[in-house]
Parts: structure tokens; C-alpha cells; sequence
């Protein structure tokens, strides 16, 4: 059978969160979190599991009622690691091999405290060196470059806090099912997503296929957005993509801008229209290469329209089969899969994950 491809991962998506939802996947960390009192909640990851949080954390902080800091493991270990009795941490990894994750849940042991690991892979190294393992149900992903794996950690996330509501009382049992209802209702503006990315590919070629330098830009869950694809133009394009929170762009970055670039504006929600029709307006007078991905019909030129959803807070996710089959086609297109020669020996000295990771790209 031929290996499977990201593009064969963004489109079996849709069936993984089917799954999550139908196996309440996230109901024994809830339980977890339930067990004791908790004012804030701490996820420790690194990368694309990092951007899922940051993705996840608008609506994850109003369904739990608290704050929720995301953290870098490296950070973590080094600086931010209190662990008040008040503090609910748990590391995230898809993989279960990064070894930053790892080290970070040594520390807290170390502390005597129990380590919580969440993994996309429970037969992992997470499995020896976590106290209590959750599965997030992404199932197998081959290829490193994860597609599915950070959908599916967002939708585990989100329903870790809708779980947690239920069970302080804050939602009934019909209102978790309205919450839920408003997940599923994110799939077939996923699909329309993915259904309009090839045609967007293919309507701009020769920009896209020509990219130097990104801005990827957007508040909110849509700056979570914006650090995935940025991540995802970066590890499989090779170029430069910047992430941008919507309003910092104008504090700065926008002053190397020329009509060489290439902008990405996420604006998926009401709050965001006005603020975000006034940057691209701006940014269309230095380049031509403006994308904009939005909810809002009206928008003048828009490249990708998704059908509004309340909460907004959640509709962002719908962008991201966007940004994975572009650089997905791209890299392919240009045969970009393999770097350049001298990374595969800075990889043999210095590697992001243990020994025991079967290495899953040829560099
Ligand atoms: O979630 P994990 O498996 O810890 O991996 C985090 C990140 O590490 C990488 O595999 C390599 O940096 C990224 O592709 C990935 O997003």
C-alpha cells in the first residue's frame, strides 16, 4: 500500500473527530481536573502540538471559566514551573518522543507531583515517563509534517473544557450537547475549506509557488491560525512565515513589507471584520499578494469565504486545511521534500526527539 500522504491526513480528519466526539475522549482528563480545585489550567507542548493549544485556547478558557497559560516545555523546565496546588498542568505530545516534553514531565515528578502526559501515541516514551497517560484519539499519523494530529488535539481540547462544565455544573446536559453540536458543525466548513484550497492553488500558482516571505496574521483563535500554517510553510516550504497577532503587525513588521511579499489574513469571526478589512485595504496598496480567509461575504476580494458559526471562537479551526494542502501541493510540486544537505547533520547531533523516535521524514 503507498504511503500515506498529509493531504490523505486532512481528509480522513473529519472521521477523527467524529470518533473524539462519539468516544468522549477527553471525559478522564476532565475527570482528572474535576478530582481536585483548580483556578487555572497549564498545557506544556512544543510545535504544531503548541499551535493546537494556542488554537484551542480562546474557547477553551471561557468553557473551563479560567485562565489557560500555554507554555513551552524548554520554558517551562527553565523558568515557569511553580506548579501551585491550584495549577492544572498536563505536556501534550503527538508524538510522545519530544524530548523537551519529556524532560518537562521528569521535572514535575521530580517535585513529587504527578506527571499528566497527553499523547497522540500511548505506546510512546510518554507512557514510561507519565504518572497518568490520555489518549486524545488522533489514531496512527506517518507522516511528521501532522495534519490531523493538531485538529484533533484542538477538538480534545475543546472538549476537556466543555467536560469540565458539565461536570461543575456551569453547562446542562442539553447545553453540552448544543456545544457539541457546534463542533460538528465546523466539518463541513472543513470540507468546503479543503474543497476550495486546491482551487485557490490553482487560480494563483505562480504566486504561491513563488513565496519568499510570509505573514501569516490574526487575532485570537485565528493567530493560532496563523502559527500553524506559518510552522507548516516553514518545516515543509523552507521559507520565511511570520505569524502575527492582527494588530502587532502594524507595530512593526509592516515596515519591511514590498510587493514581494505574501500576506495571509485570517479573519474568521465579527470581531475581527472592521480591524481586518482596514489592514488588507493597506497592505493591498505595497502587494498584490494578499490572501484573506474569512467568514465575512461582504470582504472585497476575499479568497477563501466559510459560512459564519457561532461561537467565532471556534470557527477559525475550518482555515487549516488551507494552509496544510498548500504547503502540502507545494512542496510536492517543487520537490521541496528534502533539505538542505547540511540539516540532516545538524539532525544527527542535535535532535528534538529521544532515541527510541523512529524518524518518520528523510531530511
Ligand atoms: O507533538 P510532538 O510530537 O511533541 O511534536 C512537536 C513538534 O515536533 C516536530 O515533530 C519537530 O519539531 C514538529 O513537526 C512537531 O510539531
Amino acid at each position: 500500500m503507498p504511503r500515506k500522504t498529509m493531504l490523505d491526513y486532512v481528509r480522513e480528519t473529519p472521521q477523527v473527530l467524529n470518533g473524539q466526539i462519539a468516544q468522549d475522549m477527553a471525559r478522564p482528563l476532565a475527570d482528572a481536573f474535576l478530582g481536585s480545585s483548580y483556578d487555572r489550567v497549564r498545557i506544556v507542548a512544543c510545535g504544531s502540538s503548541k499551535n493546537a493549544a494556542m488554537i484551542a485556547r480562546p474557547y477553551l478558557r471561557r468553557s473551563l471559566g479560567r485562565e489557560v497559560i500555554v507554555t513551552e516545555p524548554y520554558t517551562f523546565c527553565a523558568y515557569e514551573h511553580e506548579l501551585p496546588a491550584s495549577e492544572f498542568t498536563f505536556v501534550v505530545s503527538q508524538s510522545g518522543y519530544s524530548t523537551n516534553a519529556l524532560a518537562a514531565l521528569d521535572l514535575i515528578r521530580s517535585f513529587g507531583m504527578k506527571a499528566l502526559g497527553v499523547t497522540g501515541d500511548a505506546n510512546s516514551d510518554f507512557r514510561q515517563a507519565a504518572d497518568a497517560l490520555f489518549d486524545y484519539g488522533v489514531g496512527n499519523e506517518e507522516v511528521g509534517y501532522v495534519t490531523k494530529g493538531v485538529t484533533s488535539l484542538v477538538v480534545f481540547l475543546w472538549l476537556f473544557g466543555i467536560d469540565v462544565a458539565l461536570g461543575e455544573g456551569r453547562l446542562s446536559t442539553e447545553e453540552r450537547s448544543r456545544e457539541i453540536a457546534k463542533i460538528e458543525a465546523l466539518v463541513p466548513r472543513y470540507m468546503s475549506v479543503l474543497e476550495q484550497a486546491p482551487l485557490v492553488l490553482e487560480h494563483r500558482y505562480k504566486e504561491l509557488s513563488s513565496m519568499e516571505r510570509t505573514f501569516l496574521i490574526g487575532a485570537g483563535t485565528n493567530y493560532g491560525i496563523s502559527c500553524e500554517g506559518a510552522l507548516k510553510f516553514g518545516e515543509c516550504l523552507q521559507i520565511p512565515a511570520i505569524p502575527l497577532e492582527l494588530e502587532e503587525y502594524l507595530h512593526g513588521p509592516n515596515l519591511q513589507l514590498a510587493p514581494t511579499y505574501t500576506v495571509f489574513v485570517n479573519a474568521v469571526g465579527a470581531s475581527d471584520r472592521a480591524r481586518a478589512r482596514e489592514i488588507v485595504e493597506a497592505t493591498r496598496l505595497v502587494t498584490d499578494h494578499v490572501f484573506v480567509l474569512t467568514d465575512d461575504r461582504g470582504f472585497e476580494g476575499a479568497t477563501v469565504t466559510v459560512d459564519p458559526l457561532e461561537s467565532s471562537l471556534l470557527a477559525p479551526l475550518s482555515l487549516l486545511p488551507f494552509y496544510q494542502v498548500l504547503a502540502y501541493q507545494l512542496t510536492e510540486d517543487k520537490h521541496l521534500w528534502h533539505k538542505h544537505p547540511l540539516v540532516a547533520r545538524f539532525d544527527r547531533r542535535l535532535s528534538g526527539k529521544s532515541d527510541n523516535y523512529v524518524d518518520k521524514e528523510v531530511l
